[in-house]
């Protein structure tokens, strides 16, 4: 049976498994550009309830260690026994060597990371239906940490800002590798074997493109990052930067999305915001961009420029205020963070910015040297743009060379835009 079909039928529960409700109205599609997607096969009013997946098909820190409670001598102090499901079964003997005081040291990211690759080794997964219509490495390929990882020269030549974002993910994910391994050997088992760093990587990432925001249970005490879940089927609602589905969680009966303030068309596309994400963030999250001029969160980030010029006593005002750093304009105007970096750059009595801080002024004496500091600033930006532009042009056409010449392009828009303005 075609994977997707199987997700389906294991979605419509059994005599002891709930069953997820899902709109006779969507259907499943599948292109080149956006992968599976949500389509409307008739006319859909606002606020109509879509899909509702109970808590037994949500992959999260609770759900995760609910089971794998079977296979220990341990008790999950969170009572969930009658809204998640545990299908009765063998004990898993990997499992059983886990301590509960070692696992709840781990982030969501970790453990269900390491759950995600121990449980696709397994022949026999309850999760296996979800597991297998999970992306591969391969169709997450647009996200450039994994050009990082895999020593990719052509990383190099991605703007400046996607190159310092996917080196921070890459360290959040090679910290997250080495404390899973540090976690296994603990429990007596031999971490390269069991989860190789590509493995890890799948599902690591796998997290990162697709997890929904999910409040934790208190007791758990764990961080704002790790209140997240994976939602079988409602992962395949693609971004909009605009409002369309709303997503609930509702504690009893689990995730669900309706339509919300948008009415679909028989064959439109159902979409929901991932958040106010520019083009630069998605690429690096998500592994995609909008199409050209499509996104009205793009910005671009001027700071390091702005910190080169900034001298010592400029440096400690603007980070006493809070105002030291994410320096960033739009097509048509700086941010209020700009304005205020590069008022102070000008002022030799510093005392007089307060009044803009403050907004009791405008700050009109600094307006006309800021801007000409900025166009200074895109000027070069522009020419190392251009370089790196001209570089890839070198390489042999690829879908990574294109998402690089795409990034370069949101650049010049915004440069290009902002100086005639
Ligand atoms: C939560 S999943 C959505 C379903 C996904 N298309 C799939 O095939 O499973 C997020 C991924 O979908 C893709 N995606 C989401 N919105 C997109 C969009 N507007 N354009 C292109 N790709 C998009 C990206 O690959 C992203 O990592």
């Amino acid at each position: 049976m075609d994977p997707l079909k199987k997700l389906v039928h294991w979605l419509e529960g059994d005599s002891q498994r709930p069953a997820a409700v899902v709109s006779s109205k969507i259907h499943i599609n599948k292109d080149d550009v956006t992968g599976r997607s949500l389509v409307a096969n008739s006319k859909i009013v606002k606020n109509e309830p879509l899909i509702t997946i109970p808590h037994s098909y949500l992959l999260n820190y609770v759900t995760v260690l609910k089971h794998l409670e079977k296979s220990t001598n341990w008790v999950f102090p969170i009572n969930c026994k009658n809204y998640i499901y545990i299908p009765d079964g063998q004990i898993d003997p990997i499992y059983a060597n886990f301590e509960l005081s070692k696992l709840l040291q781990l982030s969501s990211f970790q453990l269900v990371s390491l759950y995600l690759v121990l449980e696709k080794q397994k022949p026999e997964s309850y999760w296996k239906p979800f597991i297998d219509v999970l992306p591969s490495i391969s169709e997450l390929d647009g996200m450039p940490m994994i050009w990082a990882l895999q020593n990719d020269p052509i990383f190099d030549l991605l703007p400046n800002s996607i190159k310092e974002h996917s080196k921070a993910q890459q360290e959040k994910f090679l910290s997250d590798y080495r404390t899973v391994q540090e976690f296994l050997s603990d429990v007596g088992l031999d971490c390269t074997s069991l989860v190789s760093q590509d493995d890890f990587l799948w599902a690591w990432v796998c997290c990162n493109s697709r997890c929904l925001y999910m409040e934790l249970p208190e007791i758990l005490d764990k961080q704002l990052e790790d209140n997240f879940t994976l939602v079988p089927f409602v992962d395949f609602i693609n971004h909009a930067p605009d409002d369309h589905c709303s997503i609930n969680i509702s504690s009893t009966k689990g995730f669900q999305v309706t339509s919300g303030s948008y009415p679909y068309s028989d064959g439109d596309q159902i979409f929901f915001s991932y958040g106010a994400h520019s083009d630069e963030f998605l690429l690096c999250e998500y592994g995609f961009m909008l199409p050209a001029r499509c996104n009205p969160w793009n910005s671009l980030d001027i700071t390091p420029y702005i910190l080169k010029l900034l001298k010592g006593e400029q440096s400690e005002f603007l980070k006493k205020h809070n105002y030291y750093g994410e320096y960033t304009l739009t097509s048509d105007e700086m941010s209020f963070r700009t304005e205020i970096a590069l008022a102070t750059l000008q002022e030799k009595d510093l005392s007089k910015i307060l009044p803009i801080i403050n907004g009791m002024s405008e700050g009109a004496p600094y307006k006309k040297n800021s801007h000409l500091l900025v166009q200074k600033i895109l000027n070069k930006i522009l020419a190392a743009s251009k370089d790196k532009q001209e570089k890839v042009r070198r390489y042999p056409k690829s879908y990574r060379s294109s998402l690089i010449v795409q990034a370069h392009h949101n650049i010049n828009i915004i440069c290009d835009a902002y100086i005639q303005h």
